[in-house]
């Protein structure tokens, strides 16, 4: 059987995808789930991009050490340096050069005749090469270009080093059939190929990321490259649980494996779907909540006698709990960690008191306390912010229907004082957001607000996730809390905080 690479770019071009901003505490924590998942390689951010993400690379390519971290780089020496930068205390330093070679791209947007775009991509290659070990080099928008003009600089690309070729559908254009075919074409007519590996990556426009990287797998490409939940830049990238649980389950037909750990799938996917706020829809292939869910009578009762009947994966393979878990008040921290290891979260001891004191506060106000509200607590943890910034004390809202609704928010500020403040609204949540905007003042608008239960019941989790529009970026935010006003509270100055770390790192780029 061929192991095919499965190469995650998560951490770069889904964070492509419009309002998803993670700092390096949710990168990192997101690359060390990936590693545990088992993907090949990480590719963690763009660090010319921003010291924010420099950084955040530079902490993941320390941390991890089963997976390769990579970095992505346009052909200048400015980016390759920061790249450098990043990547060069790992011990086989690994870069994503890339350069357009379509004549849309080359004409219009680099402004370069195809001449000029060979001598730049082989330029940019070979200064790569003499710090790289590990050079891969990406043709951005393949699919558009000249096949012979392709082929002739992948050959030079390669003999100034390259040892892995990249063919994206930037756009999403092309089917199945024509994307094997570009792959053929490429084995055949480029003289090096063979001291070259080559890669997919696809976008969603159309809908055919997964099926056309499953195609270039069955036409040569022995990495492909995707993002979990099939998060990215417009309809996103092809989805990584999509493309190894195919190849998993269909491997009597594509004869490949991964090295991927497939019962880590789907804590991957709501992990990544919380950092992200982009929730994954109920009928998304693997992941969705009701990928495994039989609705019908004669589907239901066909899979009671026989499960084959109507399931093609069980919920197993991919992590799904075949029995729910609950936990309450009268719970110990036996239980608590045996609940915590089922679920299949890797917590460090020095964390796993504070993250049961939270629990039994939860359990004294819930019933039970479920898988979801567990899963919540913990990656509640991981979104705190690399240094003290704003935090909720208090929220109180004064409500009824022929008011108007006032807030009062006690805020610890990131000096450690207490600020109290109280404004009105036209609802209780604009009262408490009105509120906010008076005493953390920044130009932000909002953009998105979304609230949804965890879990179900009367006593569930609210979490709100709440995006907002800073000057030309957009900045995710999410909070979890009993009480849905205090959830949405949380979100709002999570995602402002968020916002003030990237203007200090923007300050910090300023004087640098
Ligand atoms: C297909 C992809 O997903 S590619 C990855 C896309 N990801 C991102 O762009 C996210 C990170 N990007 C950024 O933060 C910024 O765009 C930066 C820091 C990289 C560059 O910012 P700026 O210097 O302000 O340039 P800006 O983004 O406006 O324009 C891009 C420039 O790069 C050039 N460029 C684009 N691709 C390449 C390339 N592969 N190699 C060299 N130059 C390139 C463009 O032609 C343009 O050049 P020009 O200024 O001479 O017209
Ligand atoms: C940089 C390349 C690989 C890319 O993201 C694309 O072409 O979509």
């Amino acid at each position: 059987m061929r192991t095919i690479k499965l190469y995650d770019t998560t951490l770069r071009d889904g964070e492509q995808t419009a309002g998803v901003n993670l700092n390096s505490t949710e990168k990192l924590e997101i690359a060390k789930q990936l590693e545990r998942l088992g993907v090949d390689v990480i590719e963690a951010g763009f660090p010319a991009a921003s010291p924010g993400d420099l950084e955040a690379v530079k902490q993941i390519a320390a941390e991890i050490k089963q997976s390769t971290v990579t970095a992505l780089a346009r052909s200048t020496k400015h980016d390759i340096d920061a790249a450098w930068e990043a990547l060069q205390d790992t011990p086989h330093p690994r870069i994503h050069v890339f350069l357009a070679t379509s004549p849309i791209h080359m004409t219009h947007k680099l402004k370069k005749t195809p001449e000029e775009v060979i001598a730049l991509a082989v330029e940019a290659v070979r200064y790569a090469k003499q710090k790289f070990e590990t050079v891969q080099w990406s043709a951005e928008d393949a699919c558009r270009s000249d096949y012979p003009f392709l082929a002739n600089i992948i050959e030079q690309v390669i003999d100034a080093g390259a040892t892995i070729i990249n063919l994206p559908d930037t756009v999403g254009y092309y089917t199945p059939q024509e994307y094997g075919q570009l792959f053929s074409y490429m084995k055949k007519h480029v003289p090096n190929m063979d001291q070259a590996m080559l890669s997919a990556h696809c976008h969603d426009d159309l809908g055919m990321a997964v099926a056309n990287s499953l195609a270039a797998i069955e036409h040569g490409a022995d990495q492909v490259e995707c993002t979990i939940n099939g998060i990215g830049e417009r309809a996103g990238n092809a989805a990584l649980e999509e493309i190894a649980v195919a190849l998993a389950i269909r491997s009597d037909f594509y004869g490949c494996q991964t090295r991927l750990h497939l019962k880590e799938i789907t804590y991957t996917s709501r992990l990544v779907s919380r950092f992200t706020g982009i929730n994954v829809p109920p009928n998304k292939a693997i992941v969705g909540g009701n990928a495994f869910a039989h609705e019908s009578g004669i589907h239901q009762d066909g899979v009671l006698k026989e499960k084959s009947t109507y399931e093609i994966i069980s919920p197993e393979l991919v992590g799904v709990a075949s029995n729910a878990l609950v936990l309450g008040k009268h719970s110990g921290r036996h239980a608590f960690r045996d609940s915590i290891k089922r679920l299949g979260l890797v917590v460090e001891d020095a964390v796993i008191d504070s993250l049961f004191q939270q629990f039994k506060k939860l359990a004294d106000t819930k019933k039970e306390v479920t898988e979801e509200d567990l899963f919540a607590l913990f990656t509640d943890q991981h979104m705190q912010l690399p240094f003290s910034m704003y935090s909720l004390r208090s929220v109180q809202v004064t409500y009824s229907s022929h008011n108007i609704p006032t807030a009062t928010i006690s805020l610890e500020t990131p000096e450690g004082t207490i600020e109290n403040h109280a404004a009105t609204g036209s609802g209780s949540v604009e009262a408490i957001y009105h509120t906010l905007d008076q005493m953390i003042s920044l130009p932000v608008q909002l953009k998105d607000y979304r609230l949804q239960s965890i879990g179900a019941g009367r006593d569930a989790l609210a979490q709100v996730t709440v995006r907002l529009q800073h000057e030309q970026e957009e900045m995710n935010g999410s909070g979890t809390a009993q009480d849905v006003l205090q959830a949405s509270a949380k979100a709002y100055i999570h995602a402002l905080n968020k916002v003030l770390l990237q203007e200090s790192y923007q300050r910090q780029r300023v004087h640098a």
